[in-house]
């Protein structure tokens, strides 16, 4: 088997050095736009004022024209009289100042005395409410320099000075390729389901969504069999009719069906292959008849991390702009991160304001694992000489999100129950601009970030063997000195999900340990597990009888997700998940599932906006919808501690 192995991996800065080493210099040829079409172009040649702005001397507000020195001596007690035509000219705000006149007393401050006569009470001073001629902008001056990023404001700017036209750099094109004889290519009908093995082409069309988005135009040709001379000719082909860049998707590491270094190898040289960054090891760079040439790693996270680290400065410098990192705030880690050393880690994070901190909550996924980077707010990045990240001391984060929205998120860490999607839809429905971010850690993981203070509220399902009660106990032990308020989000089903039809012909808990039953749990410290060890003592199962039962899974769904695939017949999860998959569900508890929010919030316009919100009928009636669900004491106090 032939495959790439990368023995000269690369540290990003030296491959954002090689990269503007080798293209850095080019700029695009030159255009000419409309002024009124240029926003988000960048400035070829510097823009000189052909109009001055105003071009005479204006009234700046609604009233009359005077000489001032007309008006000199006026007072409360002794008014002038000005004569209408004579020594006062009505005007309106814009207009031009009448001849010998140089100053606008506002409508309000002239008092009306007959048809041809006004009253003033107060003298004017020289060009008083005038913009005087030039004010703005004086002709021949300059406007915007060369490598200016026409904004919306700027578009006003250049018609005001005259400038219909502007000379712009050139778009850049990008050519973007997609590699994979497993990839499906979207068209307007396609099917959801898709045959195991095979996957949507997703990565051009968000490649080529962010090539737009840093002002480029993009192209996306059709997908491409993993075959080195299908590739080879078309990025041939596409270098000698001339793009800006081309980006081949996938097929940049190791497997035996990658040859995107190959073909750039074979078609001009490499300037790199593999980066010491994760995502986006395997990135490679190259230049192919001139045109920079790039592999993009076939993981989507991966991916879009290359892209915005050897890409986007790329854009900006071939259009002449300058390369603008993202916006960063300090963060405080909720909990401790390894890394691995010498590699630069992106560690994707949610934020929320909770306390005078910013909390970052890590996301847990890896590079294939989209929703990593949709769920996120920011990037932590983990240098390469550092092993990991620790609790709470600050650092550094990227924003990926303006730093007000950071502000309104709930951040809520414990328990995944389903009708927490439903809460953060409902939220944004009726509070528009509250958002709710939650972290799926189970119940105790709830309790303990609490007690860390790292979020608002927790989503805790804890029974106590002892009495059969919820939450309360937990509450008592662990977060004893708190000043804590426990509210019912809704009472849910918890039971067995098996294969539809129930192929194993089980009917309770009783059946877990027969010969055959495979089983799938779920970790310590989660309340299912909790409720699970609680029924089995109750009905004097031993769990060591239990194939399966140190299986662990960490949400409802990837137990659903075990049952479904085939690799367990049973686990213990809520009706929604087996639902969701299709599963058949055998009732084994109904179990109270509350928020435990920290008073310190609870009079927050967030928190309360959460707590109307799931007292509102639309998210009750939405929930039932889901079934295996109550909402007879929703957003009832249950406690308060
Ligand atoms: N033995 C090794 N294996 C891998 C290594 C390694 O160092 N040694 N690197 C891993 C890393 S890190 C990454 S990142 C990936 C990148 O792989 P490739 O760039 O070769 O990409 P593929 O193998 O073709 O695909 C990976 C993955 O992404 C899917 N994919 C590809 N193209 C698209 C597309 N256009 N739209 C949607 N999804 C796409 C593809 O189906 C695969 O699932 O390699 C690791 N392996
Ligand atoms: O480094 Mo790869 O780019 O994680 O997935």
């Amino acid at each position: 088997m032939d495959r790439n192995v990368y023995l000269d991996m690369i540290s990003l800065e030296e491959a954002q050095q090689r990269i503007t080493r080798h293209f850095g210099s080019r700029r695009l040829p030159k255009a000419m736009v409309p002024s009124a079409r240029a926003a988000g172009r960048v400035l070829a040649e510097p823009v000189f004022a052909r109009a001055s702005s105003p071009g005479y001397h204006a009234a700046a507000m609604d009233g009359i024209a005077v000489l001032a020195e007309t008006t000199y001596g006026a007072s409360e007690g002794r008014p002038r009289t000005l004569v209408v035509g004579e020594t006062a000219f009505p005007v309106n705000t814009g207009h031009r100042l009448p001849e010998g006149c140089d100053a606008v007393i506002m409508i309000e401050a002239v008092n009306p005395v007959s048809d041809t006569e006004v009253e003033i009470e107060s003298p004017a001073y020289p060009f008083q409410s005038v913009r005087k001629m030039g004010e703005d902008i004086v002709a021949t001056e300059l406007l915007f320099p060369t490598g200016h990023l026409i904004t919306p404001y700027c578009v006003g700017a250049l018609i005001t000075a005259g400038m219909f036209e502007v000379a712009v750099y050139e778009t850049p094109k990008v050519l973007i390729i997609p590699t994979g004889s497993e990839l499906v290519a979207l068209t307007g009908e396609g099917t959801a389901q898709l045959e195991p093995g095979r996957i949507f082409e997703s990565n051009s069309h968000m490649l080529a969504a962010m090539v737009e988005r840093d002002g480029g135009i993009a192209e996306t040709h059709p997908i491409i069999e993993d075959d080195p001379a299908a590739i080879s000719a078309c990025v041939a082909k596409a270098a000698e009719e001339g793009v800006d860049a081309i980006l081949i998707i996938g097929g940049s590491s190791a497997g035996s069906a990658d040859y995107a270094r190959t073909v750039v190898s074979g078609l001009g040289t490499l300037l790199f292959h593999g980066v010491t960054i994760m995502p986006g090891k395997p990135v490679l760079a190259g230049e192919v008849k001139g045109v920079p040439v790039f592999g993009m790693p076939g993981y989507p996270v991966s991916a879009i991390v290359a892209f915005e680290q050897c890409l986007s400065p790329l854009l900006a410098s071939l259009a002449g702009r300058s390369f603008e990192p993202k916006a960063t705030l300090a963060v405080t880690p909720s909990r401790k991160v390894a890394s691995k050393l010498g590699v630069e880690e992106f560690l994707r994070v949610k934020l929320g304001q909770v306390g005078d901190r910013i909390i970052a909550t890590p996301i847990a996924g890896g590079a294939g694992t989209l929703t990593s980077i949709t769920e996120a707010d920011g990037i932590i990045r983990i240098p390469p000489q550092v092993e990991g990240l620790a609790a709470g001391p600050e650092v550094s984060c990227e924003l990926l999100r303006p730093a007000s929205a950071v502000g309104r998120t709930l951040v809520a860490v414990g328990s995944h129950d389903n009708t927490l999607d439903l809460m953060a839809d409902e939220i944004r429905r009726d509070a528009g601009t509250v958002r709710l971010s939650s972290s799926h850690v189970g119940s105790m993981g709830g309790l303990m970030a609490l007690k860390r203070r790292t979020c608002h509220l927790a989503g805790i399902h804890l029974l106590d063997p002892s009495d059969g009660s919820y939450n309360r106990s937990y509450v008592e032990t662990y977060l004893p000195d708190r000043s804590l308020t426990l509210v019912n989000l809704v009472t849910r089903e918890q039971g067995l999900m098996v294969a539809k039809g129930n192929p194993r012909g089980i009917t309770g808990m009783e059946d877990l340990t027969r010969d055959g039953v495979r089983f799938v749990n779920r970790q310590g410290g989660s309340g299912t597990r909790i409720l699970l060890d609680y029924r089995l003592k109750a009905l004097g199962i031993d769990d060591k009888l239990i194939d399966g039962y140190t299986r662990d899974e960490y949400t409802h769904m990837s137990v659903a997700v075990a049952v479904l695939s085939g690799t367990a017949d049973a686990g213990l999860g809520i009706y929604a998940a087996a639902r969701a998959l299709d599963l058949d569900f055998i009732p084994v508890v109904t179990e109270q599932y509350d928020l435990l929010i920290d008073n310190d919030y609870l009079d927050t316009p967030m928190v309360t906006a959460l707590l109307a919100t799931i007292r509102s009928q639309r998210f009750k009636t939405r929930v039932l919808a889901l079934g295996g669900y109550s909402t007879d004491t929703t957003g009832e106090v249950v406690a308060r501690f």
